[in-house]
């Protein structure tokens, strides 16, 4: 039986493409990626995990359900002592300090992305806000999968294909998941569509990151 998620994954497909050939992607995997990308990359990325938690959170105030509210409260608890702790690590291989994390306002695409997800939850409703999550959690699955394989000869990358491939972290992504089934088989046809459409922005703006990193996207023209 084709199940939501595989109806949006389905959708999304070009968008994922394009992120799997992305240079930034290709260079992580045979170590070419200069450190000055991947440095820009992990502190627009603390901008946006900040931000990530905080919406789990907001969603979870939202929802009913126990479990539902338990899972999305520990994803906002995880963050802040799993992904965003790991990070601490590489920051200070790198020389990332929270001063200047402080001092780099957040490029053009991160918040745009950021601002998504948060409208999707405030001008949109909660089943639309957890599919706009879903790319977050889905797609670096596939890519650790995908790096995995090969590896990386630069520890830090190679550090870095191992968060998104770890068994626990396959198990959140299922949970995910579920969670967008189980809203998706709640909602008419035409939330349905909304959370597709949801879901597929949010998969082009996971495309736009590895480019704003490579470009060092800035505000200044
Ligand atoms: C732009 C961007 N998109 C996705 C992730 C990956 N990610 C962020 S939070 C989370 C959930 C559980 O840790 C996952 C998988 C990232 N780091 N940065």
């Amino acid at each position: 039986m084709t199940t939501f998620t595989d109806q949006i994954h389905t959708a999304a497909a070009p968008f994922w493409q394009k992120s799997f050939d992305h240079p930034f992607i290709h260079e992580i995997g045979d170590g070419s990626l200069p450190d000055a990308v991947f440095r820009y990359y992990l502190i627009q990325d603390h901008h946006y995990l900040n931000e990530f938690g905080k919406l789990h959170q907001r969603i979870a105030e939202k929802l009913s359900d126990p479990a539902d509210v338990a899972f999305l409260e520990a994803g906002a608890q995880g963050l802040k002592d799993g992904e965003i702790a790991v990070r601490d690590g590489f920051f200070e291989t790198l020389g990332i300090t929270n001063a200047e994390v402080a001092q780099t306002p957040m490029a053009p695409a991160t918040y745009n992305y950021v601002n998504h997800m948060y409208a999707e939850l405030d001008r949109g409703t909660p089943g639309r806000a957890i599919a706009g999550l879903l790319p977050c959690y889905w797609l670096y699955n596939e890519i650790g999968q995908r790096l995995i394989a090969q590896g990386s000869p630069v520890d830090l990358y190679q550090r870095w294909i191992e968060t998104y491939d770890s068994d626990g972290y396959t198990d959140s992504v299922n949970t995910m998941i579920e969670l967008t089934n189980k809203t998706a088989a709640k909602a008419d046809a035409q939330e349905q569509a909304s959370m597709q459409s949801s879901f597929v922005r949010s998969s082009a703006y996971e495309l736009a990151f590895w480019q704003m990193a490579i470009d060092q996207q800035k505000w200044a023209i």
